[in-house]
């Protein structure tokens, strides 16, 4: 089966879905992992006593309510660089209709997927399929498409023209999320006791990749993973899903499942976040599991500075008593790292850190 698969796809690029469609009744054993690098599923993971942080950000916009909501972001960013937000403004119609946009292009034949096949990393249209590049030795059971989503009227022509809707409504969605994530990094700013309009410039001239994820039903979802533990590079990710599917490691280094929660969206903290704020914050290490009967979509945007950008640590941040813990680095370092690393090995931040933080 994993032949077959194969000789679709070409050596790099095995399909999960092609895989599931064919109705493999066992993953093929490049996607197996290791024993410690399994998932624990079981109905006691997820109902874990911890809350997890959701956030109504409408009252944001309440000028008595807004200092009582920037503490609860900064709570959550400080206990784990992550939190839901509900009422974040962006309609459901307009959630629904990139979803179904994306369902309908995950659903076509793999050779019309296939015409958007790159593994290079600068390639602003992509598809692909979760190989772990710099190693090859271990698959994961996720096919993605990732476009450069912002400023949309420069890249919308590169994007899908099939399903003939995907443009539209996921050009909405994406639209939608880059406002949406000014308004958050503005909290986030101010949470860190920084000008509400810092980076203000740099963000909206700055980069958004939008990663649209499948996860298909995995027949052992207990022995693979649909995405391995890492940090984004973004300076935040506002992620949907589907359904559950995701989980962020706590302070105690434990897997928590993060609820679905239906019309709310997910906030993670990237790197560039935890760099910007001296380690005040730090990025979340995450991961997916796959589902033995479900079908899972996500869309993961990541909003970034520009791509030649240097960030470093901000200048209210540093002093004698802290230093900056980060040497400075640009989107395009990172991408470079990326292509030449395993990133489940060592994080590209780890490799920034100042060696006496
Ligand atoms: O599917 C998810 O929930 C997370 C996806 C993700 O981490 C990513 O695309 O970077
Ligand atoms: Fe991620």
């Amino acid at each position: 089966m994993e032949d077959t698969n194969k000789s679709v796809l070409g050596d790099y690029f095995t399909s999960a879905m092609g895989l599931t469609e064919s109705g493999v009744p066992r993953v093929p054993t490049r996607y197996i992992l290791p024993p410690s690098q399994r998932p624990m599923l079981g109905p006691s993971i997820g109902s874990a006593t911890i809350d997890l942080p959701v956030i109504d950000l409408s009252l944001l916009h309440d000028p008595l309510l807004r200092p009582r909501v920037i503490h609860e972001i900064e709570t959550a960013c400080k206990g784990f660089g992550f939190f839901q937000i509900t009422n974040h403004g962006i309609p459901s119609s307009v959630v629904n209709d990139a979803l179904d946009a994306a369902t309908r292009f995950f659903d076509l034949p793999a050779e019309e997927k296939m015409l958007l096949v790159s593994d290079n990393f600068h390639e602003p249209v992509r598809y692909g399929t979760s190989i772990n590049h710099s190693t090859d030795r271990v698959h994961y059971w996720r096919d993605f498409i990732k476009h450069y989503s912002h400023p949309l009227s420069k890249w919308i022509d590169l994007w899908p023209s099939n399903p003939t809707c995907y443009k539209e409504k996921v050009g909405r969605y994406a639209e939608a999320t880059h406002v949406l994530h000014k308004q958050l990094i503005e909290a986030i700013s101010e949470s860190l006791g920084l000008e509400k309009n810092y980076l203000q410039e740099e963000i909206e001239e700055g980069s958004q990749v939008m990663a649209m994820n499948c996860y298909p039903a995995c027949p052992e979802p207990e022995i693979a993973l649909g995405m391995p533990p890492h940090s984004d590079f973004s300076s935040l990710t506002i992620l949907l899903q589907s359904s559950q599917g995701l989980q962020i490691m706590d302070c105690d280094n434990n897997w928590v499942c993060v609820p679905y929660i239906e019309g709310a969206l997910i906030v993670q903290l990237g790197d560039q976040v935890e760099v910007m704020s001296n380690g005040i914050y730090k990025s979340v290490v995450h991961r997916v599991t796959v589902n033995k009967d479900l079908k899972r979509l996500s869309f993961a945007s990541l909003h970034s500075l520009p791509m030649h950008m240097k960030i470093s640590p901000a200048t209210k941040l540093v002093d004698e008593n802290k230093p900056a813990a980060y040497g400075e680095f640009s989107f395009n370092d990172f991408l470079d790292y990326i292509s030449r690393n395993d990133i489940t090995q060592q994080r590209f931040i780890d490799t920034v850190k100042k060696k006496n933080s």
